[in-house]
C-alpha cells in the first residue's frame, strides 16, 4: 500500500525515487478550504504551506489522517492542540529556510538603510534623487535580535560580517553559550533603550503576540527601524503605522503581516517609510527543494513509525 499525501501548496521536485516509493503523492495547489474538506478523509498525510489552514474543522474530517506536514517552520496555521486531541502528529521542515530568511533580512535592513528601492523608483521615473538620498551604514551600529533560533543566529552571523554590534532578548539559552556566538544578551528594556535596528525571529503565539506594541515603541530610541520577517501578529501594525507617521520608528522592513495578502488600502504595508515584501523569506530556489525534501522524509518516517529529525517547539 502507498501512503496518500496530499499537497495543498505545491512540492519542489525530488530527485531521489527512494523516497517516494512509499507514497502517493496528490498534487492540489491551490485548493480552497471547501475543496479541502471533501478530500481530506482520503488522506493518510497531508502537507501545507502558510497559506492553508489545518483547523479543528478539517481534522474533525481528516478520519483517515495520520500526519500533517508543514512544508517550512511556522506551525501557526496548524491546530496543534486540536491535532494531538485527533491522534495526528504535526512536523515541519525547520532547517531548510534558514539561510534565505536570514538574507531577506540583511536584504530589507540594506534596502531601509540606502533607500534602494526609492532609489530605484526614481531611476525608473527618470528622476536623479541622488542629492535626497543620505543613507546610514550598518557598521558598528547595534542590531537587536529578538528570539535566538536558526534565523537569528543565522542573521547575527551575518551581521557580525558587516561589524555590527549584537545584542539579543528572548532566549532562554545560558548567557555564555550566547556570548560564545558574539551576542550580548540583555534584558527587554535595555534591548529596546540600545537597538539601532530591531529584527524579531521568533514564532507567533500568544506570549509573543503584540511584543512590540506602543510601550514598547515608546521605549525605543528616536529613528529606529524595524525588520519583521518572523510574523504580523508579533508586531502590533496599529503601533507601528503610530511610531512611523510620529518618526519615531524612521523606517521598517515588513516580509510579513497580521493579515496576508493585506486588505485594499492598507495603510502600513503601503507607507512610503516601510520597504515591503509579500511573504519572501522562504521563497528561494535552493529553500523551498530543501524544504520538500525534508519536508517528504519526515511524513514519511511519522507515517512509519521511525524516529522523526525534528521536534516541533
Ligand atoms: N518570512 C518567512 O518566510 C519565514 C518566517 N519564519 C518565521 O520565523 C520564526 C523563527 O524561525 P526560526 O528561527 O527558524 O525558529 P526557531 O524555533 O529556531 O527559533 C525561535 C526562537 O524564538 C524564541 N522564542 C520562542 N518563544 C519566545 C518568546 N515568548 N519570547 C521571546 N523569544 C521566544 C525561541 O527561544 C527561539 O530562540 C518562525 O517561527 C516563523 O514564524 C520562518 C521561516 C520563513
Ligand atoms: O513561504 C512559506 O511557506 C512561508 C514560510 C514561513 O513563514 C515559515 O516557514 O514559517
Amino acid at each position: 500500500m502507498r501512503w496518500k499525501i496530499l499537497l495543498t501548496d505545491g512540492l519542489s521536485e525530488i530527485s531521489d525515487p527512494d523516497l517516494l516509493a512509499s507514497v502517493e503523492l496528490i498534487d492540489r495547489k491551490g485548493i480552497s478550504p471547501e475543496e479541502l474538506l471533501d478530500v481530506i478523509p482520503e488522506m493518510d498525510a497531508v502537507i501545507v504551506r502558510g497559506r492553508t489552514k489545518i483547523t479543528d474543522e478539517v481534522l474533525t474530517k481528516a478520519t483517515n489522517l495520520k500526519v500533517a506536514g508543514r512544508m517550512g517552520v511556522g506551525v501557526d496555521n496548524i491546530d496543534l492542540k486540536a491535532a494531538e486531541a485527533h491522534g495526528v502528529t504535526v512536523v515541519n521542515a525547520p532547517v531548510s529556510t534558514t539561510v534565505s530568511v536570514a538574507e531577506l533580512t540583511l536584504g530589507l535592513m540594506l534596502s531601509l538603510i540606502r533607500s534602494i528601492p526609492k532609489a530605484d523608483a526614481g531611476m525608473k521615473a527618470e528622476q536623479w534623487l541622488k542629492k535626497d538620498l543620505v543613507g546610514t551604514e550598518l557598521y558598528k551600529k547595534t542590531l537587536g535580535i529578538i528570539g535566538f533560533g536558526n534565523i537569528a543566529k543565522a542573521v547575527l552571523q551575518r551581521a557580525l560580517a558587516f561589524d555590527m554590534k549584537v545584542i539579543t532578548y528572548g532566549s532562554s539559552k545560558p548567557q555564555d553559550e550566547i556570548r560564545s556566538f558574539g551576542a550580548e544578551p540583555v534584558s527587554f528594556d535595555e534591548f529596546l533603550a540600545q537597538s539601532d535596528i530591531i529584527t524579531l525571529h521568533v514564532p507567533h503565539k500568544p506570549q509573543t503576540h503584540y511584543l512590540l506594541n506602543a510601550e514598547a515603541f515608546s521605549k525605543m530610541k528616536d529613528g529606529v527601524l524595524i525588520i519583521d520577517a518572523s510574523r504580523g501578529g508579533v508586531v502590533e501594525g496599529s503601533a507601528l503605522l503610530d511610531a512611523l507617521n510620529s518618526g519615531k520608528v524612521a523606517g521598517a522592513g515588513l516580509d510579513v503581516f497580521e493579515a496576508e495578502p493585506p486588505a485594499a488600502g492598507d495603510l502600513l504595508s503601503t507607507h512610503p517609510k516601510v520597504v515591503a515584501t509579500p511573504h519572501i523569506g522562504a521563497q528561494t530556489a535552493e529553500a523551498q527543494l530543501r524544504a520538500g525534501f525534508d519536508i517528504v522524509e519526515e511524513v514519511v518516517a511519522a507515517l512509519e513509525g521511525k524516529p522523526l529529525r525534528w521536534k516541533i517547539v
